[in-house]
């Protein structure tokens, strides 16, 4: 910003009478300006003094003893934004790579926000109107591509976040299981590991039962701590309108339901945004269903088992608890949850059965985890070894239940239809299916190619910081449709990547004939076994 040098005369004396003799009293401030370091200064006008030019004006940081002045002078240009904002309805777009706050002056700027807000209000951020800009960018690039030859296009390299590569053959019976078939003498770590009709993640839990050991409520968002890619050096914002659009849509998405957003690391180019995942459409809770599904998910209410308690402080009195198998070392009801933290005391085939929206009690009540909207800040990020990933802006404690997984619910005989690109995303509803048992009742899967959250994202790890169980809360057990609970086994800093194991029960001196058709593993925790399946 251009700013006059002061001759020795202009220098600040006395703001009250302009110097110490008052010979030249302030007659006003007739303008402000914003510095970088957001402080205003403002343009002030003499009296009795003027240069040989006769200008009479001088840049000034403060103005001591002349508040009313200052004040006068905010009054007036609150009013002015006020007008300009009403009466002007044009919203100028500054684009040719200048900010908004370089091209306008700090009255139309701060007029802006307030027309902004008022055009917006009714939606949930401003983030709508970065869109606008966003639009309105895209409108210009293609009008000058149109005036000035080859179009400047976003070019999207699939190659980045891999696909995944695990081709195998389809099953010629849906119901058969493809793990049990080709792995007849798999060692079973428990009874009820589930069987797979085709590579996919594992849903079981795979730590064994064990104590939380942290007793705080919850993590607190530690902004602070994120590894926060702004001191790194960043991509310049025009390769960055995808990455930005889709990390605005992702957090509102997530947003509506309360939760905190999710960011997609800033260097990230929009080149190497797969193209696919550009109309993915983020669902931060819930599933979608496959035709008729949906009935089947939404039970009517006498169907439900509802609790009368009004805080839920014991599970052996708690009814929606009678069919739960959750048991303390006393062998008495327990519930899946101290303090907030999962507690580890769930055997496996055992789905956690949380309080539903027919219950008595409230919704800060301790039996409701999973259902509570994440307050963890998640980032997605180019892991550089196994494609995007997800990893936590926040500290987390052991125990914290971070979020389900999210996406269409389909039959499980439809995965085979399925085109392959989506093998990597589809998760088995099979945390209660006995192995080598035949499994009554309807099975589902989740597919996330196209609808999803960040747990899509979660890459495997034979050293994991999280572990997945099954809970119901908004239907019932009975349905098989539980959601896919992803909480952290172990204590998690801020910048670490959040990983499962996607195949805990298959250990570490497995056979080697049978990691046919594995991947490997570029995990590169110390314990890892070379391989994984999906
Ligand atoms: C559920 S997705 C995880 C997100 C995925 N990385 C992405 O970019 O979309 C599973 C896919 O991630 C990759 N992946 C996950 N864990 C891996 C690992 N430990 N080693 C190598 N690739 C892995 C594989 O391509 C796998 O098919």
């Amino acid at each position: 910003m251009w700013e006059r040098s002061p001759t020795p005369e202009e220098s600040w004396s006395d703001a009250s009478g302009g110097n110490e003799d008052g010979e030249w009293p302030i007659e006003g401030i007739v303008g402000e300006e914003i510095r970088l370091d957001g402080t205003p200064r403002y343009e002030v006008r003499w009296g009795n003094w003027s240069r040989a030019d006769g200008s009479n004006t001088t840049w000034q940081s403060d103005i001591p003893d002349r508040h009313d002045l200052v004040n006068r002078w905010k009054r007036i240009q609150s009013r002015k934004r006020a007008t300009l904002a009403e009466n002007d309805l044009d919203m100028d777009v500054p684009w040719k790579g200048i900010t908004v706050h370089q091209r306008l002056t700090h009255q139309r700027a701060q007029a802006y926000e307030e027309k902004k807000q008022r055009r917006f209000s009714n939606l949930p951020s401003t983030a709508n109107w970065d869109e606008e800009v966003e639009n309105e960018y895209r409108r210009l690039q293609d009008r000058s591509a149109e005036d000035n030859g080859p179009p400047l296009r976003v070019r999207r390299n699939t190659n980045v976040a891999p696909q995944p590569s695990l081709r195998r053959g389809r099953t010629s019976s849906p119901g058969q299981s493809i793990l049990s078939r080709e792995i007849p003498s798999q060692p079973s770590s428990s009874v009820n590991s589930p069987r797979r009709s085709r590579p996919r993640i594992d849903t079981s839990i795979s730590s064994s039962p064990q104590p939380g050991t942290s007793s705080s409520a919850a993590a607190s968002l530690q902004l602070g701590s994120k590894p926060s890619s702004s001191s790194e050096p960043c991509l310049p914002y025009s390769i960055q309108i995808l990455r930005s659009r889709m990390e605005r849509a992702w957090t509102r998405a997530a947003r509506d339901v309360m939760a905190v957003g999710v960011r997609i690391d800033r260097n990230i180019a929009d080149k190497n945004i797969p193209s696919d995942l550009s109309k993915f459409k983020y669902i931060e809770k819930g599933y979608l269903f496959d035709d008729g599904l949906q009935e089947q998910f939404h039970v009517p209410r006498d169907v439900f088992t509802i609790c009368d308690c009004s805080q839920c402080l014991d599970a052996s009195h708690c009814s929606c608890q009678a069919i739960s198998d959750i048991l303390d070392p006393l062998q008495r009801k327990t519930y899946a949850y101290s303090q907030g933290l999962f507690t580890f005391n769930v055997p496996q085939g055992t789905e956690v059965i949380e309080c539903n929206k027919f219950c008595g009690c409230g919704p800060r009540c301790q039996n409701r985890v999973a259902q509570q909207p994440r307050d963890i800040e998640i980032e997605i990020f180019d892991t550089k070894r196994c494609g995007w990933g997800a990893r936590t802006l926040g500290d987390i404690p052991k125990g914290k239940v971070l979020g389900t997984y999210t996406g269409k619910v389909i039959r499980r005989e439809d995965v085979d239809a399925l085109p392959e690109d989506h093998y990597g995303y589809l998760f088995d509803l099979d945390g209660t299916e006995i192995k080598d048992e035949e499994n009554l009742g309807s099975r589902y899967t989740v597919d996330s190619y196209a609808h999803g959250n960040w747990t899509r994202f979660v890459n495997h790890s034979c050293n994991p910081n999280m572990v997945v169980y099954s809970v119901v809360y908004d239907t019932i057990p009975d349905v098989n449709m539980p959601y896919v609970a992803f909480v952290t086994c172990q204590e998690v800093a801020a910048g670490t990547e959040l990983t499962i194991n996607y195949q805990p029960h298959l250990d570490e001196d497995f056979d080697v004939k049978y990691k046919h058709g594995a991947e490997r593993c570029k995990c590169g925790s110390k314990p890892c076994r070379g391989w994984y399946r999906i």
